[in-house]
């Protein structure tokens, strides 16, 4: 029987399956990737990565959700697939081609990996968002007590809500309306934001496309981003998610937004194709 061989990876708990399509390519089309991605009858992730070849990075990272769409981003797949490349190419560096842009992931120590995610895109239209605005504090409430957030686009929309105890939001009754607000032309990803005691960022997310996940990468850069506008961290953050640690910064020298955090293999497997029906 066909099949498309795949690795299934995740980082705290964000997790996804990864195809290798650079030497013989695997053509993904929407159905295949929500048949993939789907929890009850297919191998099951927040996002689908297929690794294409690249004229210039190591690969060329293609990046479907759950419901089908593509996404310009996706933080914690960049530090699996950049962990999977450095051990191929015995190199400590490698480089990412998505279509945001080129991204570095390079190994850090206790076998983390960290990625130069470059610069957020802070301007309204950059977002993008529907109208003029502001975007250290949108002129927008979604609920009582849930209102002016920031939006950033780290190459996908982020928009972060600062809330006093980010456990307690009702992520997935607020998470779709927000998701699907006109105010997004292209939807977005929903963070809640929680300063701690210690200084730490608390972070719960709704994800454009997938829901709420245990993590979300580029959700922490934008977090990192849109609290320092804020006035309530200087750039660095270590910021806890449902899954797990990230540490991030903002880094003054060049824009870049540079996140550290763990990888995880979980497990590699054959994706069965419907056998080839002859027509009658
Ligand atoms: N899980 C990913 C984000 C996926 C973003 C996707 N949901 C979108 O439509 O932008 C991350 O670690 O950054």
């Amino acid at each position: 029987m066909d099949g498309i061989p795949f690795i299934k990876m995740h980082g705290l708990g964000n997790d996804f399956v990864i195809i290798e399509s650079r030497n013989s390519p695997v053509e993904i089309n929407v159905a295949l990737a929500q048949a993939i991605a789907n929890r009850r009858t297919g191998v099951g992730c927040d996002q689908l990565i297929v690794l294409e070849s690249s004229d210039k990075a190591d690969a060329f990272m293609r990046i479907w959700n759950p419901d089908g769409s593509e996404a310009g981003a996706c933080g914690n797949a960049t530090r699996c697939v950049g962990a999977l490349l450095i051990a191929g190419a015995r190199r400590n560096e490698v480089v990412i081609e998505t279509v945001s842009g080129l991204l570095r992931a390079s190994s850090a120590p206790d076998g983390y990996i960290t990625v130069d995610m470059g610069e957020p895109r802070l301007d309204w239209e950059q977002i993008p968002l529907a109208r003029a605005m502001d975007t250290v504090k949108l002129d927008y409430a979604a609920a009582p007590g849930i209102a002016s957030p920031a939006a950033v686009s780290m190459g996908n929309p982020h928009v972060v809500f600062f809330v006093d105890d980010a456990e307690s939001v009702k992520v997935e009754a607020l998470g779709p309306a927000i998701e699907h607000d006109p105010l997004f032309p292209q939807r977005t990803n929903v963070s809640f934001v929680s300063k701690q005691q210690d200084g730490s960022l608390r972070v719960v997310v709704w994800e454009r496309g997938a829901g709420r996940t245990l993590a979300c990468g580029t959700a922490a850069c934008a977090t990192v981003v849109a609290a320092t506008r804020r006035g309530l961290v200087d750039r660095k953050a270590v910021i806890w998610m449902d899954g797990g640690r990230l540490d991030m910064e903002w880094r003054e020298s060049d824009g870049h937004v540079i996140m550290t955090g763990p990888i995880a293999v979980a497990f590699s497997g054959v994706i069965a194709l419907p056998p080839r029906v002859k027509a009658a």
